[in-house]
């Protein structure tokens, strides 16, 4: 068997001079024939039938998960039963037994067990049927051996988080349950694979337990998850790179990793179990290689029957695509599930036989067997939802219905896939794109514009880069040429060397003006971002590339100049008068017992402590971070959590976090701005205040497309958002009004908040593309508002929206992944998302100032920012969060490792709900 299986892989292999498909299929052909050579025993064989129909086990799924036994021939066991041990391994001839007295160990094929059980003919009684199966199998899930994770933490990474002593046991407890849930295959296995259904993976396992004894293909989503939660990254990847495995073997993943399971897959999540790993612990390396293999299990759940295995018979009519006419006449593909097979289920063959039997004819009877069989491949075996009466399960239909959940799951496939392919190529760019345009939902053409948008900025920067346009661009590094493929693609259409001398040239002379102001300011006021700039533009000018307007390297978050700035708005603050309007979020100070509350006791340093509650911290411990939840509406209260008991602390004076500073010195600033407004004073500052002229009351409703290059105020923006119309309405007021002032400073806003590498403005790419769909200042949908947005450069938000900085943080995500000093930072972000985070974090600080202001009651109950990890962490979990910031220069707390976990904690909930996160200093 393994010589022909062998002989097989030699013919594949001289194959290989010929076509890539033919050779694909000749593998396929290979791995289906080793597989169809093991199916023989689970076949509707009278081994099979009659183990089955007489209800050996309770369970069918016993039997086929018992490999056959590997026969240890002894002398003692040949005296015991020589004759059935002869009959069992007939193909052992006479003299070979003889020399098996002294040690042979040997074992029969699935071809003499079956010869062998037909030999005992009809007039078997049970327990002779029990007893054969028992001589010719061994145990169900001997050949899993357990596996304890290697990455298993002791302590969940938010056990910290957990105050009530009971959850915080049961979370231990469910935690050490991955130990006992891990396998591995027996590697012996590997060698006996026609004794065995299960499949050999390469790596450890994580298994649903109990009957379910191999590793499910839609149950490993759930159980990724769980994986990532617990910080257990390569198990995580293990279970992937299983899938990947059996994929590549088999051009599809399989229901279980089981011969028997071969019929049919499970809903298609590997994708997303890759974009889900990606998140958690981005590996470009793995998504390179995984890409190819996405694509190909895209194929097998998209493409016409037998596109995948077209050189195998039994696939012909395995189509998981149909047509469907739609109302206007239209065709479209969709997706349904199919199981390939007209046969009942091997691990299940009681319980289908008997559904079957009272099927009026074969056809009948097959179709019900594959609808069984396809019910499994939904993984909702078996809900009513397939079946035509939902009281009767014989009337399943399932491959009759196309499922919106399955092609909801297939775009998500092709939008993550279209993330992640290693190259994109002009007409596949431009037939996805102009198909998605046409497809009449606001989804697709925003997907469309998402697409195109990243495309033309890819060829874009291309061409600032080297004056050139490339056959096929790098997906993974915007601007630069794809490579790979059968020839190594078109290098670039070069433009002309003079041209690019200009441009070169031109460059030079902007940057040595830039730091001729960079190095007057720095004589004024010298800080290390100033300095780091100017280093930086002196490193462009001495570069031997000629990449005059190429973007720069992602830098680390450098908060030099904001630093002083902060420290600056603080010394006039001391010297200047105090208003109501100082009492904002941070450090804003009560009187003792405020609300007649007497609990409400104010610490030294302003912070309230609730001294009735025990446990509450008389130390304030870190605070972690800082939410800007502008987008959503927060009824939730605002008291603090109260924290161990174990932690309590004298309270100690603690450094203020540049964050804190940062929001301090907006309120400073904006305090100033409001004394000089009361008192007449001049509003010349470092940060403009707001007027009650600028800034309208009541937010303007209609929604209105506006085109590019108007005034921001003037125009009736479609401020209705989606989840909190008066909170985006209010930030998207406080945004424009501060793109007026700035204006108003006759420096273009664009300028001031971008690098200098990104202060080129692109051309309006989106309405040029989409000449009928002018760009949208502030769009009330979020999804259309992220496409628009993923060319920063035509964003009418100017980079100052929370669409950017996911944009612009997604980019920082693969390009910026060095490390930062601290434990818990694993990215850097370049200047222009710092700069994006800081005037958002202003504006949000303004806006919410300003609702204080208007009506102080209705703003505290609806807060928009909320500090510290506990908070962040019990909003987080109530979806309330749009963005995290996590502040890197904490205090430490006196227990080790809770800031890092509580960090930790609040980073899985925000990756694994997609929500933005960045570290702000
Ligand atoms: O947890 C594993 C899976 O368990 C159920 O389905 C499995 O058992 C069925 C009966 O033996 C079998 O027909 C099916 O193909 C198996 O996947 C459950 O319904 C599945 O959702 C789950 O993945």
């Amino acid at each position: 068997m393994a010589t022909e299986a062998e002989e097989r892989r030699v013919e594949a292999r001289a194959l290989i001079q010929q076509d890539a498909e033919e050779v694909e299929d000749a593998v396929h052909e290979t791995h289906l024939h080793q597989l169809r050579h093991r199916q023989s025993l689970l076949k509707r064989g009278p081994l099979l039938n009659a183990v089955q129909m007489n209800g050996l086990y309770n369970d069918s799924k016993t039997f086929v998960d018992r490999p056959l036994l590997r026969e240890y021939v002894t002398l003692d066991r040949l005296a015991r039963n020589p004759y059935r041990l002869a009959l069992v391994c007939s193909g052992f001839e006479q003299p070979k037994l003889a020399r098996v007295h002294i040690a042979l160990i040997g074992w029969c094929s699935p071809e003499d067990v079956l010869k062998a059980f037909q030999e005992l003919g009809d007039g078997y009684s049970m327990a002779e049927l029990k007893q054969f199966v028992d001589d010719n199998f061994d145990q169900a899930g001997i050949d899993l051996l357990p596996h304890s994770p290697a990455d298993w933490p002791e302590t969940l990474p938010f056990y910290g988080q957990i105050r009530d002593a009971k959850l915080a046991n049961w979370a231990s407890g469910v935690h050490a349950i991955w130990n006992k849930l891990g396998r591995k295959t027996d590697p012996s296995i590997n060698a006996t694979q026609e004794r065995h259904t299960l499949l050999a993976l390469p790596y450890p396992f994580i298994v649903p337990g109990g009957r379910f004894r191999e590793q499910y293909y839609w149950d490993t989503y759930f159980i990724l998850r769980g994986l990532v939660l617990s910080g257990m990254y390569q198990s995580a990847q293990n279970v992937v790179r299983n899938f990947l495995t059996v994929l590549q073997q088999f051009g599809f993943v399989p229901n279980g990793m089981r011969v028997y399971y071969h019929t049919r897959s499970q809903p298609p999540l590997l994708t997303p179990m890759v974009m889900l790993l990606d998140e958690a612990n981005p590996d470009t390396d793995f998504l390179r290689l995984a890409a190819p293999l996405l694509a190909m299990e895209r194929d097998f759940w998209t493409l016409p029957a037998c596109s995948t295995l077209s050189t195998v018979a039994a696939c012909s009519n395995y189509s998981h695509t149909v047509s469907v006419s739609g109302a206007s006449g239209q065709t479209h593909f969709l997706t349904r599930y199919f199981a390939n097979t007209t046969l009942p289920r091997p691990e299940s063959y009681l319980e289908d036989v008997n559904l079957a039997q009272n099927a009026s004819d074969k056809a009948t009877r097959e179709q019900l067997y594959r609808d069984v069989a396809t019910g499994a491949e939904t993984g909702w075996d078996f809900s009513s939802r397939w079946f035509a009466d939902p009281m009767r399960m014989e009337t399943i239909r399932t491959s009759h219905v196309v499922p919106a959940d399955l092609n909801a799951i297939m775009v998500i496939v092709d939008r993550h896939l279209a993330t992640i392919a290693d190259r994109a190529w002009a007409p596949v760019q431009l037939m996805l794109i102009e198909g998605l345009d046409r497809v009449n939902t606001p989804f697709a053409k925003s997907l469309a514009t998402t697409l195109a948008c990243r495309w033309l900025r890819s060829n874009y920067q291309g061409w600032v880069s080297s004056t050139a346009m490339f056959e096929k661009y790098n997906a993974f590094h915007p601007g630069q040429s794809g490579s790979g493929g059968e020839y190594v693609p078109q290098a670039a259409i070069k433009a002309n060397r003079r041209r690019k001398k200009a441009a070169k040239l031109e460059g030079a002379k902007q940057r040595a003006k830039e730091r001729a102001n960079l190095a007057a300011s720095a004589a004024l006021t010298p800080s290390p971002a100033a300095a780091s700039h100017l280093s930086r533009l002196d490193a462009s000018d001495t570069s031997a590339s000629d990449d005059a307007e190429a973007p720069g390297p992602s830098t680390m978050l450098d908060f030099g100049l904001l630093i002083d700035q902060a420290q600056r708005s603080k010394a006039l603050e001391q010297s200047g008068k105090k208003t109501s309007s100082q009492r904002g979020i941070t450090g804003g100070k009560k009187r003792p017992g405020a609300n007649g509350n007497p609990a409400n006791q104010q610490s030294p340093l302003g912070a309230r402590v609730n001294q009735l509650d025990a446990t509450a911290p008389t130390r304030r411990r870190g605070k972690v971070c800082l939410c800007l939840n502008v987008l959503l509406q927060l009824r939730a209260s605002t008291a603090l959590i109260g924290h161990a008991p174990q932690e309590r602390a004298v309270r100690k004076e603690k450094k203020p976090s540049q964050m804190r500073q940062l929001m301090k010195e907006e309120q400073t600033a904006r305090r100033r701005a409001h004394d000089e407004n009361v008192t007449g004073a001049s509003s010349s500052g470092s940060i403009m205040p707001e007027s009650r002229a600028q800034i309208p009351a009541d937010p303007p409703s209609s929604p209105s497309p506006e085109g590019e290059g108007k005034s921001h105020s003037s125009e009736p923006s479609t401020v209705k958002g989606v989840d909190d119309p008066e909170a985006l309405s209010s930030l998207t007021a406080a945004v424009s009004t501060s793109l007026t002032l700035d204006e108003s400073k006759s420096e273009p806003p664009q300028r001031k908040l971008t690098s200098p590498t990104s202060a080129r403005t692109m051309p309006a790419l989106e309405s040029n593309f989409f000449p009928n769909r002018a760009p949208r200042l502030f769009s009330n949908n979020f999804r259309e508002c992220v496409s628009a947005l993923l060319c920063k450069r035509v964003c009418s938000h100017h980079g100052r929206c929370l669409s950017c900085l996911r944009i612009a943080l997604w980019f920082g995500f693969f390009s910026s992944l060095n490390p930062l000093q601290t434990r818990y930072c694993d990215h850097a972000l370049d200047p222009e998302v710092d700069e994006t985070v800081k005037q958002l974090l202003k504006d949000s600080m303004r806006f919410y100032n300003r609702a204080v202001e208007k009506n102080p009651m209705n703003a505290k109950a609806r807060r928009r920012l909320v500090l510290g990890a506990n908070e962040c962490h019990r909003k987080l979990a109530l979806g309330k969060v749009k963005l995290l910031l996590v502040a890197p220069d904490q205090q430490r707390t006196n227990v080790p490792g809770l800031f890092v976990r509580a960090v930790h904690a609040c980073r899985v909930v925000v990756q694994l709900s997609f929500i933005i996160f960045s570290f702000r200093a």
